[in-house]
Parts: structure tokens; sequence; C-alpha cells
């Protein structure tokens, strides 16, 4: 490493980046004071070097050639343009070159995390990511370094910013979802393909490197449980919150009995409960410990500072560390894929005729055996019919039986407690 100056270069001048280079220049004085050297951008890859950017940097260092990153003798690269092609095999050709590297990318860990530790055992560089999970929550800090002795039950809550922000928007302000997506895009919170936020991708990569983390491996992506909130409409919002219930997108990573599980999906909380007052970008992570018991985090989840926050906290975390190898990350398929145990769900019933009224629709899910604890009916405008119900036992195969007999169709999420 070079002495007097911390050469950095940036692969990606976007919210991220650009958070990245304000905050290296805000903190200059801090970070020379800690680290004993000043730190300076030297190099900085970006797609289109005219475009115009919410932070002012030099001309010479912008460049559309990772060649001239990688020829630049840098001592760090920050990784924060996203996706896996070119960003895997950038980060693989500075690792080789012995550059330590900060990622923000849950995209690139999750899909080819396994093979970066590895190349960063090999070639004794770092590899950090604090900022990919939670924004600015230093989750993954905490889990490495305070929560080692506890057996870890799960890791669950809101980890993606732009769906709780949209869902927010939705049910405080009856915004709709296209109005709310586009807000939340400017703000800078969503991905540059936002279908990874809203058909829950996000949120799953971020469960997969908490698993990894936590237990050393990690179920395939594939064979987690994925459902995002690209369907979710105000009428469902509304009719949960008459029931007493916000809808979040939860994500959540667990062991039992020696299986791992992802899954993430909207899931109905019950309004006093503290993942309920979780709004706009703000993410939460409850960890359950068996020794501490629960802990919950809260912090912004997604937007320039924020990020970069964690961005350059870890840069400067990784300086001040002498090389240990990366635990390996591993996946393992279940033998036997088990369903998450949820006792009650939410059962948002629409009718698309009219071939059944609510007495009898809620007559016949009681003869066959749904035991239904709480229960809204409402007509819209048009006169269409729609239940919510909370209940348990409520199975696809009485969704296809409602269809078939009443034209309904039905929603099912899972309830957090009735
Ligand atoms: N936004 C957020 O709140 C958070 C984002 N992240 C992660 O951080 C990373 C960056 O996100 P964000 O800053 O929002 O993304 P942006 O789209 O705002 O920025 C991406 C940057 O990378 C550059 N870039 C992208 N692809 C290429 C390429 N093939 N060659 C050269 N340059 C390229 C772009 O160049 P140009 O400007 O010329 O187009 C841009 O400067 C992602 O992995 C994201 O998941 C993590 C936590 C929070
Ligand atoms: N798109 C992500 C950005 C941070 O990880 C989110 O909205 O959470």
């Amino acid at each position: 490493m070079s002495t007097g100056v911390v050469k950095v270069g940036l692969l990606g001048v976007g919210t991220v980046g650009g958070g990245v280079l304000k905050t290296i220049r805000s903190q200059q004085q801090k970070l020379s004071e800690r680290l004993g050297r000043r730190v300076e951008v030297v190099k900085a890859l970006v797609r289109d070097t005219d475009k115009q950017r919410a932070v002012q940097i030099d001309r010479d260092l912008v460049t559309t050639s990772f060649e001239d990153v990688l020829d630049a003798e840098v001592d760090i690269v920050v990784e924060v343009m996203g996706g896996v092609d070119p960003a895997y095999d950038y980060v693989r050709a500075l690792m080789e070159k012995g550059c330590h590297i900060v990622t923000a990318n849950k995209e690139l860990l999750a899909k080819r995390g396994a093979e970066l530790v590895e190349l960063a055992n090999r070639h004794h560089v770092q590899l950090a990511y604090e900022a990919s999970v939670a924004g600015g929550i230093p989750i993954l800090g905490v889990l490495r370094q305070f929560l080692r002795t506890n057996e870890i039950t799960s890791v669950s809550g809101i980890l993606n910013g732009t769906t709780n922000y949209i869902l927010t928007q939705m049910e405080q302000h009856q915004l709709p979802y296209e109005v709310a997506l586009k807000q939340a895009q400017e703000l800078g919170y969503a991905e540059a393909d936002p279908t990874s936020d809203v058909e829950g991708w996000d949120a799953l990569y971020k469960s997969y490197i908490l698993a990894q983390l936590v237990y050393g491996e990690s179920l395939p992506l594939h064979a987690a449980e994925r459902k995002g909130i690209d369907s979710l409409h105000l009428g469902q919002l509304a009719l949960a919150q008459e029931l007493g219930y916000r809808i979040k997108l939860l994500a959540r990573a667990s062991r039992t009995e020696g299986a791992i599980q992802l899954s993430v999906s909207p899931t109905l909380l019950p309004l006093d409960h503290p993942l309920a007052q979780v709004q706009d970008a703000y993410n939460a992570v409850q960890v359950s410990g068996n020794i501490v018991g629960d802990l919950l985090f809260m912090g912004k989840g997604a937007g320039e500072l924020p990020t970069a926050s964690a961005v350059v906290e870890d840069l400067a975390f990784l300086l001040t560390q002498r090389f240990t190898p990366h635990p390996i990350w591993q996946e393992r398929q279940a033998d036997k894929v088990r369903p998450q145990e949820q006792k009650w769900s939410f059962c948002y019933l629409e009718s698309e005729g009219s071939q059944g009224s609510p007495d009898q629709i809620l007559h016949f899910l009681d003869r066959a055996g749904v035991e239904v604890v709480k229960q809204r009916i409402q007509y819209d405008w048009a006169n269409v019919l729609r239940i919510g119900l909370v209940a348990s036992g409520f199975t696809d195969e009485h969704g296809e039986l409602l269809h078939r007999d009443f034209g309904i169709r039905a929603d099912v999420f899972p309830v957090l407690a009735p």
C-alpha cells in the first residue's frame, strides 16, 4: 500500500458513488487523523463522461475504460456500479492485482459471493460489503463482531427501502403504486432496474448475505420463497388497515433443525408492532439470539449518504485491519424445502361476478374448516364485493373452490400475529 495517501478507485459515480465522493471530501480531516494518511479518489469509472452529476468531479479522474482504473495503482476499489456483468470481472481482475474491494452490490454478492470470498482469500485482499445490506445500518459489523457467541435463530425485517417507501406513500397518502415507485427512483432509492426491488429480489439477496454471514451457508436463491409488492393495491392495504394491520415487505433468514430458510413476502403486522412503525426508506433488522433475545436495529436503508456512510466506514475500518481469511461461503439445498410455518393468513377476496353473498361465502369457508378470526366486508363504487379475512387453515384448494363456485379471486398473505 502506498504511503502518505490511500489511493481509491471508484467503479460508478451514481447515487452511491457520488455520496462516497462527497463523504470522503467532507470527512477528510477525520479520515486522515484516523488513518494517518489522506484518502484520495484517483480514478472513477462511469458509462458516460458527459453526464450531468450531482457531485463535482475532476474531468481527468473520470474514465469509461476499466483498464485506466486497473493501471492506476489503486490500493482500494469501491465497486458501486451495480449488477453482475461486468462488475464481477472487474472486481476479480482488481483482486488478482492485490486491490482491496469495498462493495455495496448485493446482487453481485448473492450470485457470485462464494467465488469472490475464495478469490479474496487466495490473493490476501479484503472484501468488505457492509453497505450491501440495510444501507446505513451497520448490521453486518454487529453480527460479525458482537453476536458470535449467540446461536442466531433468525434475522428478519424490512430490508428494502424502495418498497417500504412505496407502501408508506400508498397507505398514508393513497398514492398510486406507479407514482410512488417513480418518486422512489427520483430519490435515488431504487435499483437501476426497479424490478429487483418490487419483485422482492433485492430483499432476497440481502437475506442470502445475512445467512452466509450468520450461518456460514445459505439456500440457493432459486430455492427461497419470494413474493414482491408489484401486485399489491390500495384496496388491500386499506382493508388490512381496517382489520388493524399494516402490510410490509418482510424478509427472513433462519435456521431450524439445521435447515436454512429464506423468505421474502408482503406480510401483515399488527399496527402496534415495532416493524409496522418503520416508514419511508427506513429499514429495520430484527435479530433473535439465544442469549441476547430479540434486538432491533433501525435506520435509513437506501439513499446517497446513508449508503455512502456504510461504504466509507468499511473503507476506513478495512485500512486499520490486518488481513485475516474470510470464512468461506457455501450453498446447501435443504433435503426437503419446508414452507415457513404460518398459522394465520390475510385472505383478500374480490368478486369477479355476483355469484354469492358474503354470508354464503363465509358459510362455505366455515364448512370447509377455515377458522375466521377477523373480517371486513366492503362494496366499492362499482359494487364489487371485497372481503378481508384473517383466518387459519385457508389453502390454495379453498382459493380454487371459491373461484369455481363464487367467481371469487383470493390473494393470500401471511399475518405475523392475529
Ligand atoms: N441507491 C441506493 O440507495 C443503494 C444502492 N446500493 C447498491 O449500490 C450500487 C450502486 O447503486 P446506485 O449508486 O444507486 O446506482 P446508479 O445507477 O445511480 O449508479 C451506477 C453508476 O455506475 C456506473 N456504471 C454502471 N454500469 C457501468 C458499466 N458497465 N461501465 C461503467 N460504469 C457503469 C454508472 O455510470 P453513468 O453515471 O455514466 O451512467 C453510474 O455512475 C448497486 O449495486 C446498488 O444495488 C446499495 C445500497 C443502497
Ligand atoms: N434499492 C435498494 C437500495 C439499497 O439497498 C433499496 O431500496 O433498499
